[in-house]
């Protein structure tokens, strides 16, 4: 067996079958696993074993994963964007009509009528004046957040005659492009959350957006907003959103982060972390981050790394190198030395940076001897140097 990849939650059944058998053996109790394939399981506290060559996310959000460690072991971590974008866009829209038109209360009251009850019809009618809602057409949208999910909400909002505004200082060119030209840029995050009757949160869980709603924000956002937050948890401060619904401020808070301490809390709607949870979510996820996983093992590619650069070569017939380094002058260099020394001839190389990282894919003309491996591996800031079999070996 080639690979052995060892997996964590519940993968879709398509992504599973892009590792061909004679291959791979994928399961969730392999001791030496080359990769991981995972979902929300928090890799934070478990030991990965130094074979580990690649971690793929079958989803978005990388917040449950050691990016930082797993970088500094030269190991790149997949991820799979825009995969399950339309799966959480179409919650966020639930989301909304969840908040606008009282749906929770209403069928609560409805499960709690008694059916035996002669007066069950009046029953219906007299009770829906507790839920008049309010329609979307003219409400202001605020989208924190214009990546694959915000963008798409961004867009949904407006054909359902939102008005739409969004914030993301970050915001791609290829996002940009996908972006209603009706999407209205906030100077800041603080006007977009005093201007929006909706503010839906729609960024990654990193140390600088963490409590990003705080206390000061939320003060400034209007008394009977909705707040969505189908991103993470930890982007709202918990404390100060209890003070604010306790003061009877924002009609709802939207979760797709259910938490202890705001279980039975009036205006919280919590569900069970569904964003990503459909069919053809979890397949497309699945099968994107299984298809790169496998590129990167077979071929060395790297598509989709959260912490490598995009590093994509076509295969010549012989033995392939794959060099993460630190990126630091003269890399490049020290390795071709080696390989001249060694007597191997460069037959292709690629080499791409990502902010501290660097990566060198180098088809050589003849078979990589161990000690050659070993050098390499010796030189002062490389972090790890895999020999990539030949094509069809
Ligand atoms: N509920 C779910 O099941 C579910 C599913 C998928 C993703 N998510 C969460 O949603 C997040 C976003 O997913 P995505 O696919 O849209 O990611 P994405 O990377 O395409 O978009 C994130 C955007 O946030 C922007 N951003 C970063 N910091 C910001 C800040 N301080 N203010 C404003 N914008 C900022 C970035 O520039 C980027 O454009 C994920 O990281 C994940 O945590 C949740
Ligand atoms: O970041 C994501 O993609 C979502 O939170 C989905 O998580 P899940 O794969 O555990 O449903």
């Amino acid at each position: 067996m080639a690979f052995q990849i060892r997996t964590y939650n519940q993968i879709a059944p398509s992504g599973l079958q892009a590792f061909p058998q004679s291959l791979y053996q994928v399961a969730p109790d392999i001791a030496s696993p080359d990769g991981i394939l995972l979902r929300s399981a928090n890799l934070h506290e478990v030991p990965l074993p130094e074979t580990v060559q690649g971690v793929a996310r079958a989803g978005a959000g990388v917040n449950n994963i050691p990016v930082t460690s797993l970088s500094e072991r030269g190991v790149p971590v997949f991820n799979a964007p825009g995969a399950n974008a339309n799966a959480v866009k179409e919650l966020v829209l639930a989301g909304m009509l969840l908040g606008f038109r009282h749906l929770k209360q209403a069928l609560v009251f409805v499960d709690e009528l008694d059916p035996s009850s002669p007066d069950f019809e009046r029953a219906v009618e007299g009770g829906k004046k507790r839920f008049v809602g309010h329609e979307l057409p003219g409400r202001r949208l605020g989208v924190v957040g214009l990546g694959a999910i915000g963008g798409q909400v961004a867009n949904a909002a407006r054909g359902l005659g939102m008005e739409v505004i969004g914030f993301d200082p970050g915001l791609t060119v290829e996002h940009a492009w996908r972006l209603s030209s009706d999407v209205r840029q906030a100077p800041n995050l603080e006007a977009l959350l005093a201007e929006s009757d909706v503010v839906s949160l729609h960024v990654p869980l990193i140390e600088a957006t963490r409590g990003l709603i705080n206390a000061d924000r939320l003060r400034v956002m209007k008394d009977d907003a909705l707040l969505l937050n189908f991103a993470r948890d930890g982007l709202v401060d918990r404390a100060a959103l209890l003070e604010v619904l306790g003061k009877g401020r924002l009609s709802v808070y939207v979760t797709d982060f259910p938490h202890p301490e705001l279980q039975g809390v009036e205006r919280v709607l919590s569900l069970p972390h569904l964003g990503a949870s459909t069919v053809e979510a979890e397949a497309n996820s699945a099968v994107m981050v299984v298809n790169n996983l496998r590129d990167f093992l077979e071929n060395g590619n790297i598509r989709h790394s959260v912490n490598f650069p995009e590093v994509i070569m076509p295969r010549t017939d012989g033995p392939r190198l794959a060099v993460a380094n630190a990126n630091v002058p003269n890399m490049v260099g020290q390795v071709g030395t080696t390989l001249a020394e060694a007597g191997l001839n460069i037959v292709d190389l690629l080499n791409r940076s990502k902010g501290d990282l660097a990566y060198t894919l180098i088809d050589v003309d003849g078979p990589v001897p161990d000690r050659v491996q070993a050098a390499i591996q010796a030189i002062d800031g490389v972090l790890r140097v895999r020999r990539i079999p030949d094509v069809g070996a």
